[in-house]
């Protein structure tokens, strides 16, 4: 199924023992996890060995923001660590982008670094209350993504409303990590710009970021289930 490429499950959770619950619920039907900010710090970083340990690929999702130095350290514990996408945000800026994708580059490192542009909860007129800004959110979400690409970073964390846009402008190779995903079948929750599985594929994402639709889900596995078979249908 070349669905199974296309889904990272968020593990939104605070224990191992929840993690371990779903990750065996779900089996061979899920590749690839996302380990944020809530179980990265509380499980004191093991969730990423866990994973590891059962050959799934990670999105170790901390969104490092900080200053050059503090930021291209952590981005080397990432790459240390061997997770198959880290991120950072895209607002540290462009110097800092550039050394970082140096050092992966002097470490031989595979994992790909990828810079969050405009976050999914949030919408074109709180974006610009908060940058002081009458940029359109598109404008914004392209501008980030071309200073992330010409930094030699791999990708960004986009909306799948923007991933099309994104590939035209940076290319093909260049990766599209798309949160915000909902079914027909979902609570929107607190994300904005949102789009279904099927439409997200088709609107460029390379990779859909999916939580709470399968996390909290009477039956997660058939959730995913239901992703998957509308992935594939097309692709
Ligand atoms: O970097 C991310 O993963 C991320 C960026 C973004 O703009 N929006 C966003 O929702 N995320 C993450 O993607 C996941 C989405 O989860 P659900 O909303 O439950 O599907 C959460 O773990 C968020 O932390």
């Amino acid at each position: 199924m070349k669905a199974r490429k296309k889904v990272i499950t968020a593990l939104d959770y605070k224990n191992m023992d929840d993690v371990k619950n779903l990750v065996e619920l779900l089996g061979d039907e899920i590749e690839y996890y996302k380990a944020g900010l809530e179980i990265f710090l509380n499980t004191g970083g093991e969730i990423v060995d866990y994973l590891h340990s059962l050959n799934k690929k990670i999105f170790l999702d901390l969104k490092f923001h900080d200053i050059n130095n503090t930021t291209k350290m952590a981005c080397e514990f990432a790459a240390r660590k061997g997770v198959f996408i880290f991120n950072i945000h895209a607002s540290c800026g462009t110097e800092t982008m550039y050394e970082i994708s140096k050092m992966l580059k002097d470490m031989n490192s595979k994992s790909l670094c990828i810079a969050v542009t405009v976050l999914t909860s949030m919408t074109e007129e709180k974006m610009q209350e908060i940058f002081m800004t009458d940029a359109s959110l598109d404008n914004m979400v392209m501008n980030m993504a071309e200073l992330t690409g010409k930094s030699g970073l791999h990708g960004v964390v986009c909306s799948a409303w923007e991933a099309a846009k994104v590939k035209e402008r940076c290319g093909e190779n260049f990766v599209t990590v798309c949160p915000g995903v909902r079914p027909a079948w979902s609570a929107s929750d607190d994300q904005k710009r949102i789009m279904t599985p099927a439409e997200a594929v088709k609107n460029g994402a390379d990779y859909l970021v999916i939580g709470r639709p399968i996390t909290k889900a009477d039956d997660p596995k058939k959730a995913a289930m239901r992703i998957l078979e509308e992935i594939e249908a097309v692709l």
